[in-house]
């Protein structure tokens, strides 16, 4: 048997500023299978992207991880030295960056750029190289992969240029794709096919991915499991359908009632209450305490630990996930 794919163990990372330590991870636990789609989601400043960032090791200095273990096919990703991160970088673990601009080179037309990676990746021709490449652009919906392969970044728009990116992806033969809000930058019509034809490519091969946003209903079409995080933590984790139909956790209840009504269009958006904590010194206790409509007194000092199992578990000391 095989252990998962990737596994975070009480991961910390914080950065050192002016102002103080900010604490932007504080113990992150998740997993994730082999197959598996898994939503990140979390209000701005939950520590989503820095997440992303420490499993791919580009924390910068001021910044760093303190503690913790994050393994990828067992292999510990924190021991590793720089050049064998960077194998990991181009081959294991890939990301699809909000704005695409950030993985195509501007200099090289799409030919080079696919054609070079496909090549590095794989024992094949340039000639097979190219093969693929079209392959992957008519995947990714691209209705003539010929002009594509000819155009240079700057003559491809917006949606174009992610689905070149997410073409791109696929030539790294990746075994994990993490994908940062990358639909957002798109206007919402260009947003929505994009998300489409991203569906369709990650489940016709099969990928395993890590996908962050701000949006529960995209995680509830495309994903097989939530993360819900707060204030550095992952407060909830289970399966799409635990999470929408028997959240434990009072932050993930109320997150699920910001999702808009498509019945009720005209009502005015929810948003919860209070605000999200300042990281330089989050409160004691659970950090949603001061929020959170289900609070008791022990709440403000006990920190609590993930209760329920592998399947779905929370960390709050009010609702146990097991007994939803
Ligand atoms: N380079 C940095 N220097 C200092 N603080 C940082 C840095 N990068 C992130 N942070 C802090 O770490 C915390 C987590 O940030 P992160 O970007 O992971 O949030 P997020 O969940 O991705 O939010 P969003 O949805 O807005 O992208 C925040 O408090 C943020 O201010
Ligand atoms: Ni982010």
């Amino acid at each position: 048997m095989n252990g998962p794919l990737l596994e975070i163990r009480d991961l910390e990372t914080t950065f050192d500023t002016n102002a103080g330590t900010v604490e932007a991870l504080r113990g992150v636990n998740l997993t994730i299978e082999e197959g598996e789609r898994v939503g990140l989601v979390g209000e701005s400043g939950s520590g989503k992207s820095v997440t992303a960032q420490s499993i791919l090791r580009l924390i910068e200095s001021p910044g760093g991880i303190d503690a913790g273990s994050i393994a990828l096919h067992g292999r510990d990703l924190l021991g590793l030295s720089d050049r064998e991160m960077q194998r990991v970088r181009g081959r294991d673990v890939t990301m699809i960056f909000q704005d695409p601009s950030t993985s195509l080179d501007p200099v090289y037309s799409v030919r080079s750029q696919m054609v070079e990676t496909i090549g590095h990746n794989r024992d094949v021709s340039d000639a097979e190289a190219e093969e693929i490449a079209k392959k992957y652009l008519e995947m990714v919906d691209m209705p003539n992969p010929d002009r594509v392969l000819d155009s240079y970044p700057h003559e491809l728009s917006g949606g174009m240029k992610q689905r070149v990116s997410i073409a791109m992806t696929l030539g790294f033969d990746p075994d994990l794709i993490i994908a940062d809000e990358p639909t957002t930058a798109l206007d919402v019509t260009v947003q929505k096919k994009v998300l489409e034809i991203f569906k369709d490519v990650v489940s016709e091969a099969e990928l395993s991915v890590l996908w962050i946003t701000h949006n529960l209903g995209v995680v509830a079409e495309f994903c097989d499991k939530i993360a819900v995080m707060y204030a550095g933590e992952v407060v909830e984790y289970g399966s799409v359908y635990d999470i929408f139909d028997t959240p434990a956790h009072p932050y993930t209840r109320e997150l699920l009632r910001t999702i808009p009504n498509i019945n009720r269009p005209n009502e005015e958006l929810r948003v919860i209450e209070g605000s999200v904590p300042d990281m330089l010194d989050p409160p004691e206790g659970c950090a949603f305490h001061p929020r959170c409509p289900d609070a008791e007194p022990r709440c403000r000092t006990t920190r609590p630990d993930p209760v329920g199992g592998d399947e779905h578990e929370a960390s709050c000391l009010v609702h146990d996930a097991s007994e939803q």
